[in-house]
């Protein structure tokens, strides 16, 4: 996040200082701006840098103990400069958030700089190996320089000038890696399912009949229900973080000309698919743990690993309802530019022919089942703005009105999300396979089958209460999911062999290509310290006293 925010915050004559020197790892950064009472409410901030025109420094000061700096990643240890989001003060006025670039040790020796305290935050979940730190200033000075003055200015008097043309073009680093994680969360999922299904041909238990041999773990209809969504999923991520990218470039490039329009729709999307991609990824990385039995919770199965690893991420980067809530307010205007006759931008324009009043016949075609997704989202929204009205014709204001809506809110926008998330799954399938073998093409239609079939499965509900669904159509559905699962058997394993997953990315004992599962358990328990001595000290010191009356 270092170098993303010193190519999107600085100038130009800022970034020919900063630049090479971090490219280069002469010095080593990260960004701290979450702190020990906010992480949220980036508004909430307290840390202060306080413009002084004697001596051309900001002063940085944390005021409380909520104001210190709290896990930055590399911040305990590894770093020797920080970007740092401190509230800013230039002749007695705040003028809110901005990031400063801070050195906290010194270059040669790697000690703290006096006025900079620093530390580790301790053991977490997972992540061990980053020394994610706190950070704490006591009248700091740090030149006017380091202030980052692309989208803002102190002039060597103190005079505050405003340059972007968006309140939020600060916020821009955390855009940019919400859209990268989507491919982190398609890459870690890839793995995970990769593992669970080579495991799942290997693995043998259980045998149907008494005459016949034990089946592998993957003919079984459940095994396939859990883990054949996992493939789907992986392919609709990693499409949607194609998709994404490509948004992100254009409105990038849009900004370059001076053009912010297209910005909110990038959040909203940016915001979501991290948010649903990240979550997704997390739940079915533990349904593929779930998949390998006892033997996917020993570490040598690599999944509890990348669980660690990955649920982290539905929190970091903005929280997933927090994230939810964002795509919501979004979509409450765009209800309201409905109701306005005005045009809606593009992945919303679906809503302008939703709101009929009238439930949407059933069509349980992929393209049916779309629409069917997208008036969900619509009905969903509609009734939660129906909620909001209701409540501020009430008398609350709009905040009191907008909190108590909230879970009504996450749930419109969900559901927008996986409408989007469907529709880009399917254009982008269209899209390149146009040349593709009819084999190719009939494997990758069959994943996004499962991926539609699974989710109207999961959402019936809802589709009660949007669609004319009846219980025969889903009936009719829940065989045909069933009915995908088996065509999709004899190809699985080449379908996860096709992620081209080498043994050392994935670094399992349950998922190596040659599927030499036992021997590489048996190996990696042979690693175990207990395993290096007949008798351990312990039954000296402890267990033969105890068993003998003597303790
Ligand atoms: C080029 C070299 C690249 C090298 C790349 C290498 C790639 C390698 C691959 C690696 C893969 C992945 C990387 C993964 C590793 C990364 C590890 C990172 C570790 C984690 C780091 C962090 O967590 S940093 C801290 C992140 N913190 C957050 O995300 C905080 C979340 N909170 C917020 O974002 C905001 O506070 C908020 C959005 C919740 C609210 O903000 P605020 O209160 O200020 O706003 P309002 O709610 O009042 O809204 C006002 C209006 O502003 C709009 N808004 C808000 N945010 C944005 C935005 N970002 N952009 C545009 N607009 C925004 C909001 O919608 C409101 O609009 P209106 O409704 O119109 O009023
Ligand atoms: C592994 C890891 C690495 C990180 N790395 C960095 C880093 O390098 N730099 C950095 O600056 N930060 C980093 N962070 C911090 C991270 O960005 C924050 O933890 C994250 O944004 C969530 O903020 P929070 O911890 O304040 O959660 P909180 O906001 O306190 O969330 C707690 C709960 O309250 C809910 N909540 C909060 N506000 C609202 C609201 N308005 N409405 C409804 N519900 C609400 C949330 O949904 C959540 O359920 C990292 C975090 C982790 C876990």
């Amino acid at each position: 996040m270092f170098v993303p925010t010193l190519m999107g915050q600085c100038t130009p004559e800022q970034q020919a200082y900063w630049l090479p020197r971090a490219l280069d790892m002469q010095i080593i950064g990260t960004y701290a701006q979450t702190e020990l009472g906010h992480g949220t409410f980036i508004r909430g901030l307290e840390t202060t840098a306080t413009y002084d025109p004697e001596t051309e420094t900001f002063v940085m000061n944390s005021p409380t103990l909520t104001s210190y700096k709290w896990w930055a990643g590399g911040l305990a240890k590894t770093v020797n400069y920080c970007i740092v989001v401190a509230q800013l003060y230039t002749k007695g006025v705040c003028h809110g958030t901005h990031p400063f670039i801070v050195q906290i040790r010194d270059e040669e020796t790697h000690m703290p700089r006096p006025g900079v305290k620093v530390g580790d935050i301790g053991p977490k979940l997972g992540f061990n190996t980053a020394d994610n730190g706190y950070l704490g200033f006591d009248n700091y000075r740090i030149p006017r320089d380091n202030m980052m003055m692309k989208n803002a200015q102190v002039l060597k008097d103190g005079t505050y000038v405003k340059v972007a043309r968006h309140g939020k073009a600060t916020y821009g680093t955390m855009v940019f890696v919400r859209v990268l994680l989507v491919n982190e969360a398609a890459f870690n999922l890839a793995k995970a399912c990769t593992i669970a299904v080579r495991y799942s041909a290997i693995r043998r238990q259980c045998s149907p009949d008494s005459e016949g041999s034990e089946l592998q773990v993957l003919d079984y209809s459940t095994q396939q229900h859990k883990l054949f969504i996992c493939i789907a999923t992986a392919h609709a991520l990693q499409l949607n973080s194609t998709w994404l990218w490509k948004t992100f470039s254009d409105t990038l490039a849009a900004i370059k000309q001076g053009n912010v329009d297209t910005l909110p729709e990038l959040h909203a999307l940016s915001s979501c698919l991290k948010a649903l991609s990240t979550a997704d990824a997390a739940s079915l990385i533990e349904q593929c743990r779930h998949a390998c039995g006892g033997h996917g919770y020993m570490m040598s199965s690599g999944l509890p690993y990348l669980y660690a690893f990955v649920t982290a991420t539905r929190t970091y980067e903005g929280d997933y309802t927090i994230l939810l809530l964002q795509t919501a307010r979004f979509l409450v205007k765009a209800y309201e530019q409905v109701e306005a006759g005005k045009p809606l931008t593009p992945t919303v324009s679906y809503l302008s022919q939703a709101f009929t009043g009238k439930k949407l016949p059933w069509d349980s075609s992929p393209d049916g089942i779309i629409r069917a997704f997208q008036a969900l989202a619509a009905g969903k929204l509609s009734s939660t703005v129906k909620s909001l009205r209701k409540r501020l014709e009430s008398g609350l204001s709009y905040e009191q009105a907008w909190e108590l809506s909230t879970i009504q809110l996450n749930g419109a926008a969900e559901a927008h999300c996986r409408a989007v998330m469907s529709q880009n799954y399917k254009s982008e399938i269209e899209r390149l396979t146009v040349n593709s073998s009819p084999n190719v093409k009939l494997v990758l239609q069959q994943l996004y089958k499962v991926y539609l079939y699974y989710w109207a499965l999961e959402r019936t509900g809802d589709l009660l209460l949007y669609t004319s669904i009846s219980e025969s159509d889903i009936f009719e559905l829940q065989l045909r999911y069933e009915g995908l699962l088996k065509e999709i058997r004899p190809n699985a394993v080449g379908i996860v062999d096709a992620f081209d997953l080498r043994d050392e990315v994935l670094h399992s004992a349950l998922g190596s290509y040659d599927g030499n599962v036992y021997e590489r358990l048996m190996a990696e328990a042979q690693k175990s310290p207990l395993n290096a001595e007949p008798v351990n000290q312990t039954f000296h010191t402890y267990l033969k006293p105890m068993m003998k009356g003597k303790l």
